[in-house]
């Protein structure tokens, strides 16, 4: 039985990213850009101002006060007419290119006077608060390699270099297929015996938090046909989930029905609880994951294999959640065996992460899942974790991080 790493090295090694897409820039938030971007032209494109104020040459004002003469006005946006003369000075806003002639800018709250003329107060020293063509990027520059996330400071650049479509990975599109007889959709009528198809919705909201395009494949009944009309649909996707229906029971129908349609399986059970029933197949390069179905084990073995597999595929480099360290704040019991995953409540205090149980650990017991913002790893062999030791924590939403205003 593999490790949950060994379980993520054998899904990962079997994954590359897919192929890429043009979109319009502002849907291109939080993609991988697939290709490296040059800048094809100087910015700033001309040297500008880089304060409301006026355009004067330094030597003018090498004594202060310097009394000189406003011969023009050039607003963001204007175009240049004249150049500034010996002892004149152009009326400038923050943007506008420069004229010809001036070589420093001098602030508006640095000087005095009227339209006509202005007194400059303060010492003026040459290329002050002006911006130069190319500061910021030169023609030819490397400025966002192929792979990066892509940010609102990646779109601004983007924006200003005129990238109107951006090439990116694609998105991923992820089948999620629900199985039981138990089963019924969000909105019918409840009764005993019956539970309604969380999983789908947990899964699809997953998928698409970390980037991907959910699609609800709805309910295999708990026979061979319907595993069957229903797979061979998700196999049409990307990526197939299904949930449920892969443990011991005689109605655990989903690994058999994916091996009849041709998908090899390359794991079953894996060493951690929750999360052991998880079963793993290519389909010539797509992926199946076939997850346990109590909700709890669901979103636990989305997070550890899934979310990694789909962001690769999206083209991330950087797949795994961090493991912070915590100090466990009471006891944790544990059957030795199999790495466990504890619900924990993580609190940052002075700088270290304070973990509680969120709860009965049962994994039928979703509540704990509800009051967790991270899971704590028990080690394997491990029975008594006793308060006070340090344990590994994958965080599991990064509100944690966040303060409450005063
Ligand atoms: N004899 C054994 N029994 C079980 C084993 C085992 O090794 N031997 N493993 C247990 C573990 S651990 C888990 S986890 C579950 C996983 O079982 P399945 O993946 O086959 O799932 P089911 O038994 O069909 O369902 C489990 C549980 O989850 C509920 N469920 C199922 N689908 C959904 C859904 N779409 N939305 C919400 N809830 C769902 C289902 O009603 C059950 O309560 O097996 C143990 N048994
Ligand atoms: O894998 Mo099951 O999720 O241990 O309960």
């Amino acid at each position: 039985m593999p490790t949950f790493e060994e379980a993520r090295r054998i899904i990962l090694g079997r994954l590359a990213p897919l192929g890429t897409e043009r979109v319009p820039l502002p849907d291109a938030l939080g993609r991988i850009i697939a290709e490296d971007v040059i800048a094809p032209w100087d910015m700033p494109l001309c040297d500008n101002s880089a304060m409301d104020g006026f355009a004067v040459r330094a030597a003018d004002c090498a004594t202060v006060p310097a009394s000189l003469a406003v011969t023009g006005y050039l607003p963001a946006g204007g175009e240049v007419s004249g150049a500034v003369t010996p002892g004149c000075a152009i009326r400038i806003m923050t943007g506008a290119p420069l004229p010809p002639g001036c070589d420093a800018i001098v602030p508006i709250e640095e000087t005095e006077g009227s339209d006509e003329r202005v007194t400059v107060l303060s010492p003026v020293a040459p290329r002050q608060h002006i911006r130069f063509r190319g500061e910021d990027v030169a023609t030819g520059e490397l400025v966002i390699p192929a792979g990066t996330l892509i940010r609102p400071p990646e779109i601004s650049m983007l924006a200003s270099f005129g990238k109107a479509l951006v090439p990116v990975h694609r998105r991923v599109r992820v089948a999620i297929l629900s199985t039981g007889d138990e089963l019924i959709e969000l909105g019918e009528q409840l009764r005993p015996g019956k539970i309604v198809n969380s999983n789908a919705l947990s899964l699809a909201a997953a998928v698409r938090e970390c980037g991907g395009e959910p699609l609800i494949l709805g309910i295999a009944r708990d026979t061979r046909e319907s595993h069957q009309e229903k797979m061979i649909e998700g196999l049409k996707a990307d990526v197939l989930i299904t949930s449920a229906g892969v443990s011991a029971g005689d109605r655990d129908l989903v690994r058999d029905v994916l091996a009849d349609l041709g998908v090899e399986q390359l794991f079953w059970k894996v060493e951690i609880k929750p999360g052991g029933p998880t079963a793993f197949g290519m389909y010539g390069a797509k992926p199946v994951f076939s997850l346990p179905g109590n909700p709890v084990s669901t979103m636990v073995t989305f997070e550890l294999f899934v979310r990694p597999a789909l962001l690769k595929m999206m083209g991330h480099r950087r797949l795994i959640k961090p493991f912070v360290t915590g100090i466990l704040q009471e006891d944790a019991r544990k059957k030795p065996g199999k790495v466990n995953f504890l619900r924990v409540r993580v609190v940052r205090e002075n700088g270290r992460y304070l973990a509680s149980t969120s709860g009965d650990q049962h994994t039928g017991i979703l509540r704990t899942m509800v009051r967790a913002n991270g899971m704590a790893l028990l080690p394997k062999e491990d029975s008594l974790i006793p308060a006070g030791s340090e344990v590994a924590i994958h965080l599991l939403d990064s509100d944690l991080e966040m303060v409450e205003p005063d």
